[in-house]
């Protein structure tokens, strides 16, 4: 009779960190944002970060995108060309890296009024070099995809909040980028159109097996993501997964 051994599988490998922060502190003058956070996110994550208003959400999100430097620590991105420590870049390597490997829905859209829905989700491919043409072709792609069909050629303000939201989610995602940062993307919004609107950001995102960022207030917003950072005084206090 042959015996039979049982062989455990090999553990599942873990993927390596999207983004990594280690030790980051900011302080303003007298004030200190961030007072040493550590953290690791992954790719097809979705992680609010949560918290009372002065607690440090936006200046960690800010530190983590490479908007602000962070006044000691260190944040690491993992791109398709390799790592890049973020905090080491200058200014101008900062924000090209936002513009190339980034994406960002803020509250107040980064949208540009004067131009159409199409422009503006174009513009952010024609920033990358691409030729116009094929930038509308994809930029009209995304909307459709976000439920826009129809209403390319229309001005921002002509969009209702949460029209004017999913095309600065098709913006943000148009470019390919490895990490998307939301701040509040959904705070001037009714409840429905929130939910409608985070779904789509979650979808557009998650999807495509990349990172989604996103600093709320709001309950049903971070219940949606399938992690919750909470910081308290400039530090993570909570870190929990659904
Ligand atoms: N540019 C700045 N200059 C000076 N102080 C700042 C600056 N940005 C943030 N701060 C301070 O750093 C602390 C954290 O601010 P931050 O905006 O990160 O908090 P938050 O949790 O996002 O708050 P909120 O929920 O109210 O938006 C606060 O005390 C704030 O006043």
């Amino acid at each position: 009779m042959t015996a039979h051994t049982f062989t455990p599988p090999p553990p599942a490998p873990v993927a390596a960190p999207v983004l990594s922060a280690r030790g980051l502190t900011k302080t303003y003058g007298m004030t200190t944002a961030l007072a040493g956070v550590d953290v690791d996110l992954r790719a097809g994550e979705s992680v609010a970060i949560m918290g009372a208003s002065g607690s440090g959400k936006t200046t960690l999100l800010h530190c983590l995108a490479g908007i602000v430097r962070p006044s000691s620590g260190r944040v690491l991105l993992s791109t398709s060309h390799g790592p890049v420590v973020v905090s080491s870049l200058s200014d101008a390597e900062r924000s090209r890296l936002r513009r190339q490997r980034l994406g960002f829905v803020f509250q107040e859209g980064l949208l540009i009024p004067e131009l159409t829905a199409v422009e503006n989700v174009a513009l952010a491919l024609m920033l990358q070099g691409v030729a116009r043409p094929a930038a509308e072709h994809h930029a009209a792609l995304w909307l459709r995809h976000l439920g826009l069909a129809g209403m390319e050629e229309r001005r921002i303000g002509q969009l209702s909040g949460g029209q004017a939201q999913r095309v600065a989610i098709a913006r943000a995602q148009v470019t390919g980028a490895e990490v998307v940062f939301a701040d509040e993307p959904t705070g001037a919004l009714d409840s429905d159109t929130s939910r409608e609107v985070m779904q789509a950001l979650l979808h557009a995102t998650i999807a495509g097996g990349r990172t989604l960022v996103v600093v709320t207030h709001d309950e049903t917003v971070a219940a949606q993501c399938s992690r919750v950072l909470r910081l308290r005084d400039g530090l993570v206090v909570g870190d929990s997964r659904s």
